[in-house]
């Protein structure tokens, strides 16, 4: 095998051994690497990830003195993620939530001048956003053509104008808006009717009280993991893969699984060697990509009620704003801004000073008597190179097969990641269940290509040294 005589190996058994490269150390990539480490026949393994931390877009921050997570943070109660830790989830919705992580009960909303939104019109205006959104199931019925959340709404209110609201109730309906927004991390205005509603996980939401960070480090137990390995070329041959890293190293392999994220993908960030066939670059355009930031503040005492969101309300959905009072769930003294789709990405392009400086703002509208912050935390993954988007969702007009074309492995090469799941994009359990998916495979098309490594191996392997550090994997430094 070229692999091992490249490392002057001479050992021919150890050929018997698959290599396998994970590209990307987010949950998709970690649930990869860990399948196939727990695989029944021993395949080598090394997963590659560019920041100097695991976990992508799962990351959970210490610094306030306790887990705050900066990117996901709600769990879908059904999702089969890990539940031999035992770890703690604080319900934030039923089956039956309007916006699905949060109950209608749980919120306090206020409008621009800080007044606050009776509770009697935050409820009655959910249960006519309710309505409006079955509403424009009719209108998916009716037409064969794809048309914007936004569009559909539109009809459903002037075939409906009882539905319609005005003044205050208006302003709250746009909250509403903004909370689909944000569940999307992108406006309704690009957002597909077709698809919006097809992939919901039903049984409610949770926060994860001490954070995702404990299922990070459980998955990524024994990997090799190589850190500050940012992949800037995969190359595929007929029986090999190999994977440039931008510090010079290369890494050769039977096979390779990329999770990185569709941001990165989208910006072309990696090159690819034969270049990847039009129908898989048409299906990384087509799936859209959205954005969400958080701004975590830390305060030295609680001045703001015990519910679980404390809403602005404004004229337009980009208007408005919301803060998660990680208080309620979790015990500390924290709030944190949400900002979704356009608003997100405004917000990323002034310094974080000036983020803090406005959503501290609007809290003192509410709250005359809110202190500064004692810490603040502020997201950026709209323009992290390292995500470049939050996560994947459906605009407008897109075909019904993109994701298994994502999906779809080529030849040594195969796809994971939160937007090439079979369903549940966006989510974490998504994200893993594709890694899942992605290794096994890999597993099938290596056993299928290279023998059956079982039988191999009761003939090669007397004890561990096979397992070795995958520094075999490791070929040149330029
Ligand atoms: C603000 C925010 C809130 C969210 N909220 C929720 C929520 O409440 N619930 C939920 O279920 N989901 C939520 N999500 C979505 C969820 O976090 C993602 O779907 C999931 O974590 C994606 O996992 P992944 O492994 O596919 O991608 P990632 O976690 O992004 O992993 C990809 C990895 O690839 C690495 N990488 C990138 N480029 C390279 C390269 N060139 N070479 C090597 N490595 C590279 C990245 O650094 C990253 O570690 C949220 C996401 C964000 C950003």
């Amino acid at each position: 095998m070229d692999l091992l005589r490249f490392q002057g190996i001479e050992r021919q058994e150890e050929a018997a051994v698959p290599c396998v490269i994970v590209i990307g150390g987010g949950i998709s990539g970690l649930a990869a690497a860990r399948t196939l480490t727990d695989a029944s026949f021993k395949a080598m393994v090394i997963l590659l990830e560019s920041r100097e931390r695991l976990g992508g877009r799962i990351h959970t921050d210490f610094s306030f003195g306790c887990p705050v997570d900066m990117g996901a943070s709600w769990k879908a109660t059904r999702a089969p993620l890990i539940s031999s830790l035992g770890l703690k989830l604080y319900r934030t919705s039923g089956d039956n939530s309007v916006l699905y992580d949060h109950d209608l009960e749980s919120y306090t909303l206020f409008d621009m001048d800080g007044r606050k939104v009776p509770q009697e019109i935050v409820v009655e205006v959910g249960d006519v956003f309710k309505r409006i959104l079955k509403e424009t199931e009719k209108v998916r019925d009716e037409h064969k053509e794809d048309m914007s959340v936004l569009k559909a709404i539109s009809i459903v209110l002037d075939r409906n104008p009882d539905l319609r609201q005005e003044g205050l109730a208006y302003e709250v309906m746009q909250w509403y808006i903004c909370r689909m927004e944000a569940w999307f991390a992108a406006d309704t205005d690009m957002i597909s009717l077709k698809c919006w509603d097809q992939a919901i996980l039903l049984g409610g939401h949770g926060l994860m009280v001490q954070g995702y960070d404990p299922i990070i480090k459980e998955l990524a137990k024994d990997i090799d993991v190589r850190l500050n390995h940012r992949v800037s070329k995969i190359s595929r041959g007929c029986d090999n893969v190999v994977v440039n890293v931008e510090n010079g190293l290369s890494f050769i392999a039977d096979a390779a699984i990329v999770t990185v994220p569709l941001g990165v993908l989208k910006a072309n960030l990696i090159q690819f060697e034969p270049k990847l066939p039009e129908w898989k670059v048409a299906a990384i355009s087509d799936i859209g990509v959205g954005n969400e930031n958080k701004i975590a503040l830390l305060f030295d005492r609680v001045f703001w009620p015990n519910v679980e969101l404390l809403g602005i309300v404004a004229r337009t959905s980009y208007s408005c704003g919301y803060f998660l009072n990680l208080h309620k769930a979790t015990g500390h003294p924290i709030l944190v801004y949400m900002a979704a789709g356009r608003f997100a990405d405004d917000l990323e392009k002034f310094s974080d000073e000036y983020a803090v400086n406005f959503v501290m703002s609007q809290l003192k509208k509410m709250f005359p008597d809110a202190t500064e912050p004692v810490q603040y935390l502020v997201s950026h993954w709209g323009t992290d190179r390292n995500s470049l988007g939050c996560y994947s969702y459906d605009p407008v007009g897109m075909a019904g097969d993109v994701y298994d074309k994502l999906r779809e492995p080529l030849d040594n090469l195969f796809f994971g990641g939160e937007a090439v799941t079979e369903e549940h994009q966006g989510s974490v359990h998504g994200a893993y269940s594709s890694g899942v998916l992605a290794a096994r495979n890999c597993e099938s098309h290596l056993l299928e290509r290279l023998g059956d490594f079982r039988k191999l191996q009761l003939i090669s392997f007397s004890g561990d040294a096979l397992l070795e550090p995958i520094f075999p994997l490791q070929i040149s430094r330029m």
